[in-house]
Parts: structure tokens; C-alpha cells; sequence
């Protein structure tokens, strides 16, 4: 397969066009190579024509031509989409079919597509429309190193990539697909800190994210526990060990924590 194989993006809504915009305007993905497609094309028309794209509602013509197809549709969706292209014979050529709904398993895809369609369950996150994406990948049986790679290819333009057994898929849902949610919402609690002691907001917010990436770059970059990062931070007596304190009074970690695990519990049950 060609470095840039005709791709069919279905569902067109917050992670389609997330995914696409990295793929043509982060990493000069040719834009005549994509096809997507969307219940409400209307919707989307703007980003699309901005994009280069072709967008359309129809599913089955796009998924006709592409190599690759990308499937960018609610879990709730999948069932009756996929009904449809295989009642079509849209996906009679073989593409290699890429899934990135929550909670639904390649058994699923499976037992929902032609036999021996190659399948892939992909779950990437927002911040791929900005190249600094996270994405696992799953292959089903049958993929081959090829066609794992092709999908690959598709997404480590878009941020870093992981291959994990299917059995994480949900736990990766819940901490690395919902997690830039998370992180918004403790981003702008960090700003309203700022706020409350007097900074104006756009400093604050520009300071608190400015600071959430070093962090968070320093784990990446040294390899180094969070923890002992977190401990160099901390002089004795000084005031990190203070705030640190009235953030443990309210229980951060746990509630960070729990709150992974029930977006993990609800993405299994998504499907
Ligand atoms: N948002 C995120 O951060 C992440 C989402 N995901 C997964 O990505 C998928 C999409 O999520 P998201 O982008 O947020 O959802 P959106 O609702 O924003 O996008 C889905 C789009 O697909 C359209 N659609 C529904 N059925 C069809 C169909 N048969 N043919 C063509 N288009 C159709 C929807 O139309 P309509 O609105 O009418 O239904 C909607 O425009 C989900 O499965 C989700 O689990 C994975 C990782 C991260
Ligand atoms: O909230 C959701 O269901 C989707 C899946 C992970 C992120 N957004």
C-alpha cells in the first residue's frame, strides 16, 4: 500500500475532523486522498472545504473507493452502519477497516463486517489534531505486520503510538481517550488558583497550561517517577509542601483516580 492510501473517514464530528485536520494540515496527508462522510454533511462543511477533503453522506461510495477506512461514528451507530455497507457490498474489496468507537470490541467488528475483513481498534485523543496526540492500537486476528503498519502510519504523524493487547483498550479509554477532558477541567481549576490570588485570567490560564506541559514533558523526556519529580519541587518547609497538603485534604488522588476508573467502567459498557 502506498505511504498515502485513499481513506474513507465515516463520521465526520469532533474526532473525525480532529483526526483529519492532523492528517492534511499537520502532516501533508494529500487532501484529494480522503473521502469523508457524515449524516450532516452541512455541519461540517466549512472545516471540510477548509480541510480540501471531500465530504458527502455517502458512506457506502466513499467506503467503495478507499483503501483504509476510518470509522469515526458513535458506538451506538456502528451496528446499523456496518449493516448497511456490507448489505451494500461496500466493503466486499477488503480495506482494512480502523475503529476508534469506545466499548466496542473487534469480536463485534467482526461479527459485523464481511469474513476476513482485517480489522484494527484504534483509540487516539483530541490533542491529534495538533500533532501531539496519544493513540493505542489493537490489531484483530489475521492483521497482518502490513496492515498493522498502514494503520500505524496513519496515526504516529498525529502524536505518539502504542500497540496493546484489545483486554486494555477500556482502561486506555478512560485514562488517555477521556483524559484531555480531565485535564481541562484541572487546567482551568489551576487558572482560577491564579485568579483568586490575583492574576489576571489570561495569565493565569497561559501560566497554569505552560506549566502543565513542562511537567508533563519532564516525565515524558527524563523517564523519572512523577513522584520523585514531585519531591524536588517540594523544599522543606517551604510553600509547595503547604499546598500540597490542603490538596491532599481533598482528597486529589483519589478522586483523580476514581474518576479514571468510572470513565473506564462506562467505556466498557459503551458498545
Ligand atoms: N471525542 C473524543 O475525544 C473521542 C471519541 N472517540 C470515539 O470516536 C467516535 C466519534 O466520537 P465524536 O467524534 O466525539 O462524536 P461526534 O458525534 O462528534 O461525531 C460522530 C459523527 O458521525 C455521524 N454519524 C452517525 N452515524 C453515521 C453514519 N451512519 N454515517 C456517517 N456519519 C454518521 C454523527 O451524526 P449525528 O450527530 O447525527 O449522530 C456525527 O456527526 C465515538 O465512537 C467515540 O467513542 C474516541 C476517542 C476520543
Ligand atoms: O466520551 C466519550 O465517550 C468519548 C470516548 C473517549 C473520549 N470521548
Amino acid at each position: 500500500m502506498n505511504q498515502h492510501p485513499k481513506l474513507a473517514i465515516i463520521g465526520f464530528g469532533t474526532m473525525g475532523q480532529a483526526i483529519c485536520a492532523g492528517l492534511v494540515e499537520a502532516s501533508g496527508y494529500p487532501a484529494q486522498q480522503i473521502q469523508a462522510a457524515d449524516c450532516h454533511p452541512a455541519h461540517a462543511k466549512v472545516r471540510a472545504e477548509a480541510l480540501g477533503i471531500g465530504l458527502s453522506k455517502d458512506a457506502e461510495a466513499a467506503v467503495k473507493a478507499a483503501e483504509v477506512v476510518l470509522l469515526c461514528v458513535k458506538p451506538k451507530d456502528l451496528k446499523d452502519l456496518l449493516a448497511g455497507l456490507t448489505a451494500a457490498g461496500a466493503l466486499d474489496h477488503k480495506p482494512l477497516v480502523v475503529s476508534i468507537a469506545a466499548g466496542t470490541t473487534l469480536a463485534f467488528l467482526d461479527a459485523h463486517t464481511p469474513e476476513g475483513t482485517p480489522l484494527v481498534r484504534a483509540m487516539p485523543n483530541t490533542p491529534c489534531s495538533i500533532r501531539k496526540g496519544m493513540t493505542v492500537l489493537a490489531p484483530g486476528k489475521g492483521v497482518s505486520e502490513a496492515q498493522l503498519a498502514t494503520a500505524r502510519a496513519l496515526f504516529e504523524p498525529l502524536g505518539r503510538v502504542m500497540d496493546l493487547d484489545e483486554k486494555h483498550m477500556d482502561a486506555v479509554t478512560g485514562l488517555s481517550a477521556s483524559g484531555p477532558a480531565f485535564v481541562f477541567v484541572i487546567l482551568e481549576s489551576l487558572a482560577e488558583g491564579g485568579v483568586q490570588c490575583g492574576l489576571p485570567r489570561a495569565v493565569a490560564v497561559e501560566l497554569a497550561a505552560q506549566m502543565t506541559l513542562g511537567a508533563a514533558s519532564m516525565v515524558l523526556e527524563t523517564g523519572r517517577h512523577p513522584a520523585a519529580l514531585k519531591d524536588e519541587v517540594t523544599t522543606p518547609a517551604g510553600c509547595t509542601i503547604a499546598g500540597l497538603l490542603a490538596l491532599e485534604d481533598g482528597r486529589i488522588r483519589s478522586v483523580v483516580a476514581r474518576g479514571i476508573e468510572r470513565a473506564t467502567q462506562v467505556a466498557a459498557g459503551l458498545g
